[in-house]
């Protein structure tokens, strides 16, 4: 188990925001103690107001003294509290500045442990949504809430016990409407509680018909069927309507409700009427009432506070659980550092290997294979029959459900990634071309390449003319000032496997976003490129690997033949139905070696 692992385990019992929150723990809570502090601290002008007025409606006579010892009080206190409050603000920001830095940190860390075969099960949206959403919505979180808490729950504790110590019978009379807005609240939530779930089914409801029009409008179009994809949008969202009335009828009334009991002048109404009632039956002097005049109210806006930030935090917790998810994503088994052995030579190993992305159903079943160092072997089949699935298992998409790879008699899963890609290189059929430059986008496996070194990758691979006639050459960013077709894309692939120099390389389909003159551009550079190479071809067209040192064929997960073309043909099997199928004619003679 990973230290992360370990933490998260010795963790599961805190909520997710905690566990997301734990590194700046520490931190957060000053700030909230600063927070609380500093806004005590600005309420004591209205306890010196108050203190001024007794004295100067008082029947003292040398007043003028203390009144100003005391505004001296209420201005110091009303600066210190600010300058609590910044100092707050300012532990609460940095503290998000370290969380937010080390989450995506941690996130881009667990991801370049994660299976590659993770990705091509994802769509990018989780990751960005963890990385850029919910990340800034715990940034919400750790710069404005904690504060935020701390500053309203400052500002009722010193107003409540202020009211007390004033008056506890008026104070009590006085707060009554605060436990009236939580019983109303309380009533709200339950109402749209109950309609919470069916809110959310909607709002996926219209994701899903947003996303299935916007991806399937060329089809759409194409098929002439674009009013039905509006109807199924049309229908989400006027179901969404029906559901958010529904939602928001008993919220709304008794939301209404709740904000009317701690409304400023609700609370001071109270306050009058109950201070009235005290000064006439002879309980209390008119002065006793100013207090509660002057801070009850202002207790209002904490309370409204405290209810919005605690409603956030629902959103919150959310993110933290999304982004949490994200850090716990299992990883690839990997030798702990420094530990990783060394490979002994390039021989690939399949022994009994089996794999399928769902356990119940197998794609690959019980696959011995050895790969000869300098030898091309090729693999073809039918559709579906797991070509590209033994190809990825080759480059540690994901590992083996059963069995083993080994490289040099290294278990693919005792070598680190780094030394698995700098032995085996790929060109696969779907080329990620990330923005950057050119130069940079071919260097991406050995960034400390010379320009010398990128143009002699591109020249092999065919494709440094092109570079040239970019506007910047080699310095052109993609999709800025460079495009490239599906074949020049293969060919910047096959220069960045090239500049890798692997001992190993596997081709996925190497040639197949290629057209004609591309294909033969691509096969000229992987020829030029695949000498002394161990090389593991997947291709659809037979002709193009009818060469190989050896032919395996697969079929529904195994493998059924095996051998030279020539031989293959004789044993008029799966593979000489496929050849009559292809067209390619009835040749027993190997065409001039093609690597794809
Ligand atoms: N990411 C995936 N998740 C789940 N199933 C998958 C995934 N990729 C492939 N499969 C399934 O695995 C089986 C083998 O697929 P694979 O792509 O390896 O076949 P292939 O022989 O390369 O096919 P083709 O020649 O059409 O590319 C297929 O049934 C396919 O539906």
């Amino acid at each position: 188990m990973s230290t992360h692992d370990a933490t998260s385990a010795n963790s599961k019992a805190q909520g997710p925001i905690s566990q997301v929150l734990t590194p700046v723990r520490g931190r957060l809570i000053t700030a909230a103690v600063l927070a609380a502090s500093g806004s005590m601290l600005t309420l004591v002008p209205l306890a010196v107001i108050e203190r001024i007025a007794r004295l100067a409606l008082g029947d003292a006579t040398h007043v003028a003294g203390d009144i100003g010892w005391l505004l001296l009080v209420g201005v110091a206190s009303l600066f210190c509290g600010m300058a609590l409050l910044c100092a707050g603000e300012l532990q609460a920001h940095l503290a998000d500045n370290r969380i937010t830095h080390q989450l995506r940190l941690a996130i881009v860390q667990r991801l370049t442990l994660v299976p590659l075969g993770w990705f091509t099960g994802r769509a990018s949206g989780e990751v960005k949504r963890a990385m850029q959403d919910d990340i800034g919505t715990l940034h919400n979180l750790t710069a404005h809430f904690f504060t935020t808490l701390g500053r309203a729950g400052g500002a009722l504790l010193i107003g409540v016990i202020y009211l007390f110590a004033m008056d506890w019978r008026l104070a009590l009379l006085s707060l009554l409407p605060f436990p009236g807005f939580f019983l109303f609240l309380g009533r709200a939530m339950k109402s749209s509680g109950a309609n919470m779930q069916e809110i959310v089914t909607g709002l996926g409801r219209i994701d899903n018909a947003v996303v299935e029009f916007v991806n399937g409008i060329p089809v759409i179009k194409a098929f002439g069927s674009s009013g039905q994809a509006h109807v199924r949008y049309r229908e989400a969202i006027d179901a969404f309507a029906q559901t958010f009335i529904a939602f928001t009828r008993p919220l709304v009334a008794a939301m209404a409700n709740a904000n009317a009991m701690v409304a400023p002048v609700s609370v001071l109404g109270v306050v009058l009427a109950s201070g009235t009632l005290f000064v006439s039956q002879g309980w209390a002097a008119p002065l006793d009432v100013l207090p509660f005049a002057l801070v009850t109210p202002g207790l209002c806006a904490p309370v409204l506070l405290l209810h919005y930030i605690l409603h956030d935090l629902g959103s919150a917790t959310g993110a933290a659980q999304r982004v949490q998810a994200l850090l716990q994503t299992p990883v690839l088994e990997q030798p702990a550092p420094g530990a990783g052995q060394q490979p002994q030579g390039n021989e690939l190993r399949l022994e009994r290997v089996s794999y399928g992305y769902d356990p119940e159903h197998p794609v690959l079943a019980d696959i011995d294979l050895v790969l000869e160092p300098g030898t091309t072997t090729a693999i073809v089949g039918p559709s579906g029959a797991g070509k590209s699935t033994l190809a990825r298992l080759l480059l540690r998409f994901f590992d083996p459900s059963t069995g083993r790879i080994t490289l040099g008699g290294v278990d693919l899963r005792q070598l680190d990634s780094a030394s698995l890609y700098r032995h085996i290189g790929f060109v696969l059929q779907d080329v990620r071309l990330i923005h950057a430059s050119v130069g940079e986008n071919i260097a991406l496996g050995k960034p400390s390449a010379s320009r010398q070194e990128i143009e002699a990758a591109a020249r092999l691979a065919n494709i440094h003319e092109q570079i040239l006639r970019l506007p910047r050459g080699y310095d052109s960013v993609v999709g800025e000032d460079a495009h490239f077709s599906g074949g020049e894309q293969q060919r910047l692939s096959i220069a960045r496997a090239v500049l890798l120099d692997p001992p190993v390389l596997v081709l996925d389909e190497a040639t197949a976003a290629a057209d004609a003159e591309s294909q033969v551009a691509i096969q000229e550079a992987l020829a030029r490129f695949s000498q002394g190479r161990t090389l593991l071809v997947i291709a659809h067209r037979l002709d193009t690997v009818m060469h190989a040192e050896r032919i395996v064929v697969l079929d529904n997960g195994r493998i059924r033949e095996q051998g030279r073309h020539s031989q293959l043909l004789e044993h008029a099997g799966l593979y000489a139905r496929l050849w009559r199928l292809g067209g390619y004619g009835d040749t027993r003679k190997e065409q001039v070696a093609q690597p794809c």
